[in-house]
């Protein structure tokens, strides 16, 4: 029996544990995806208690303490952060499975030291060991950031966002690079409440008086040319459902008028607009380079009464079961048509979309370009052990799995590097796995090169930081 999340964790063979060790485990991190705040990197914040930086904004533990039976005072209430975090520490033994149980364990070791089970009992001896780290001179985001081996962030961003903490920190010294991710989200919602005030913003902030829809796309074209300056390099969708219809830049200008004039359009319009709107985003960021995101299937926000309290991104979201095939694939050909499809990474939260996405990605591949097309790896609901495997899985039945660019974080806490070695974990045992079942030469020529790929080199290549020397030495 093996001992409780020792250096052999996940890797369940000799070879497993070669591969590893070897090849997986000291690669830099590129985090091409997550949600934390220039503003606190920049000002190098650092945390009191480890209740405030493991409870003060991850929705993945709020979710787990609900479902433990926690009163909401306890997980985002007024409790003192000591009774919060014994709140969690009754429940991560509980959530034992769960991807968060092993993520808790992963970060006590990795960032603390601290290799005894979290519960009820530990909790005190847990709370004063960490917390007396924390308080230590060099335990700021940067410090963690730097211990973690991160080399890029890219964090998400408004297009509305001035980007002062991005381009403080490009002033900085601070040897990550920070960057930002253009999320447009709110342009392309015309129905929803903000989208007035969010078109006066980027009026605003872009300098174009926005009369008429080729305004509002002049200054969208403007506000990611000003996030490339920056050194912006990805853009990011939220499709919670993937639409798509044939239309017209007068139909569309009639339908933003429409909006504009404080009236609800049809969801056909709706749809028209996305349509227009998504297609003229797409032919910028092919122009300029970018890598286009595109997250697909979540339903957000299901408990009213709690996104009226809490506001979005506090743990009430799930999978949608939506049919996105036809409308991807007609959006992804609108652009190709027009040569103008640009990198492109497709997630879904629906991992009954995996095969869709995998083979829809393959329909669209482009010679020059490895991995063009990506099947984005396992997102949110699915970035557990199982998930990452069947999203590898797939992605390995229907394409190359060795172009792929690998884990992202997406996270809001400084602790959560921790999901990159948890991922490349299951990677090299996964190879390792078809090693020793013959499937696969037991051939480090072969192997060595996949598994840096997969765990770094991809990313950066794909994303195009790839011309720091270093990254070519790994
Ligand atoms: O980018 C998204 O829309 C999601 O990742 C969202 O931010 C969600 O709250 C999340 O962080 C899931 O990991």
């Amino acid at each position: 029996m093996k001992n409780f999340m020792d250096e052999t964790f996940l890797l369940n063979t000799e070879t497993a544990e070669r591969l590893y060790n070897n090849y997986a485990k000291d690669m830099p991190i590129i985090d091409y995806h997550c949600h934390l705040s220039p503003k606190e990197i920049y000002e190098n914040k650092s945390y009191k208690t480890i209740a405030d930086i493991w409870l003060d904004g991850d929705h993945y533990k709020w979710r787990l303490m609900r479902a433990n039976g926690i009163d909401e005072n306890l997980i985002t209430g007024d409790a003192e952060p000591y009774e919060k975090f014994l709140a969690w520490a009754r429940t991560v033994p509980k959530s034992i499975g769960n991807p968060v149980y092993t993520w808790t364990h992963l970060e006590l070791q990795r960032y603390f030291n601290i290799y005894v089970a979290l519960n009820e009992d530990t909790a005190p001896e847990i709370w004063d060991r960490v917390n007396e780290q924390l308080n230590q001179k060099d335990f700021g985001v940067r410090d963690l950031i730097k211990a973690s081996n991160v080399e890029v962030i890219c964090t998400t961003d408004d297009p509305v966002d001035d980007l002062r903490y991005h381009k403080q920190l490009k002033e900085s010294d601070f040897e990550t690079e920070v960057l930002p991710s253009f999320r447009p989200d709110k342009g392309l919602e015309l129905n929803r409440d903000g989208y007035q005030e969010w078109v006066s913003k980027l009026e605003e902030t872009s300098q174009v008086s926005i009369n008429s829809y080729e305004d509002f796309l002049a200054a969208l074209d403007a506000r990611a040319r000003f996030f490339n300056e920056i050194g912006g390099k990805i853009s990011d969708h939220a499709l919670d459902e993937v639409v798509y219809e044939e239309t017209t830049m007068e139909e569309v200008s009639n339908i933003f008028k429409k909006a504009r004039s404080g009236f609800k359009v049809s969801k056909e319009e709706e749809v028209k607009y996305k349509s227009f709107t998504l297609t003229f985003l797409g032919k910028i960021y092919a122009e300029l380079g970018w890598v286009m995101q595109y997250h697909i299937s979540a339903q957000r926000n299901n408990n009213t009464k709690m996104f009226q309290r809490l506001g979005p991104d506090t743990g009430f979201d799930s999978m949608n079961d939506g049919q996105i095939a036809k409308p991807l694939c007609r959006l992804l050909d609108a652009l190709e048509q027009q040569d103008a499809l640009p990198k492109t990474v497709l997630y879904s939260l629906n991992p009954k979309d995996n095969p869709v996405l995998a083979t829809i990605a393959g329909s669209f591949q482009e010679g020059g370009v490895p991995g063009k097309m990506q099947f984005g790896t396992a997102w949110w609901f699915n970035d557990t052990k199982e998930g990452m495997l069947a999203q590898m899985k797939t992605l390995a039945d229907m394409g190359v799995l060795s172009s792929f660019i690998g884990m992202l974080t997406d996270s809001r806490s400084f602790l959560s590097y921790t999901r990159h070695e948890y991922f490349r974990r299951v990677l090299c045992d996964l190879l390792a796995t078809w090693v020793e079942n013959g499937e696969v030469p037991n051939d480090d020529e072969l192997l060595e090169p996949i598994i840096k790929d997969v765990s770094y080199r991809n990313a950066a290549q794909y994303l195009g930081f790839r011309k720091k020397p270093q990254h070519l030495k790994v």
